[in-house]
């Protein structure tokens, strides 16, 4: 079977979120847990739409919470497939907080999940290939061969003498 194509466009997602009393803590502000879970929702609808397949998240990346988000905001989290790589995936978060009586809205938080296309037997398939189209996709496109390559690294699961591209940016030849 051949497999298409695509562009970030393709697995463009976003979901509403609205922040309810058994979301928060004591000070009534979200916790910390419940906002990766709906990233991790969002991140996987965003990875199936790019590989028509079932996902799981094999990595999720540095996370920094940039100011709390209050009880009754509306949270917005967008998802995009950065890069694809053979059985995984890169996908770019980002997240926005919304108090709609007062009108603010503000970002507060970026991140990256990684997931792998598995068949019905649990194997890791391949994925389609991403062609990123504008100037911001292509920037995120090269950077996510150095974060690959930097998580690889972390979790074990590469030797650092290979990460050429992420070696280059510290090591001017
Ligand atoms: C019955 C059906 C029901 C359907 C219902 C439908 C509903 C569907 C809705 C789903 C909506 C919710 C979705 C939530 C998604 C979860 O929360 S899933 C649950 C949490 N995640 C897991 O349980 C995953 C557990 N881990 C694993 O299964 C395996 O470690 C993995 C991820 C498949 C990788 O297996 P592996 O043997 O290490 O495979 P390996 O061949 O070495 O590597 C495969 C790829 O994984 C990458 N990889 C491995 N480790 C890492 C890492 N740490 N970081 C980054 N990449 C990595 C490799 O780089 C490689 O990528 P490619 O170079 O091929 O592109």
């Amino acid at each position: 079977m051949s497999i298409k194509v695509k562009n970030p466009k393709d697995s463009h997602t976003i979901m509403n979120e609205l922040v309810l009393p058994n979301d928060t803590n004591t000070l009534n502000n979200l916790m910390g847990g419940r906002l990766l879970h709906w990233m991790d929702i969002a991140a996987a609808i965003s990875a199936q739409k790019h590989c028509n397949r079932i996902v799981v998240t094999a990595s999720v990346d540095n996370v920094s919470f940039k100011h709390p988000i209050k009880l009754g905001d509306v949270i917005t989290i967008e998802a995009v497939v950065t890069r694809a790589f053979n059985t995984s995936v890169e996908v770019r978060l980002d997240v926005w907080a919304e108090n709609i009586p007062s009108g603010s809205r503000a970002k507060s938080n970026e991140a990256y999940y990684t997931f792998v296309a598995l068949d019905q037997d649990g194997k890791t398939v391949p994925v389609p290939e991403l062609i990123p189209e504008t100037v911001e996709e292509i920037e995120l496109f090269a950077g996510a061969l150095r974060r690959r390559q930097l998580r690889l690294i972390l979790s074990g699961k590469m030797k650092a003498d290979d990460a050429k591209e992420l070696k280059a940016l510290f090591f001017k030849e």
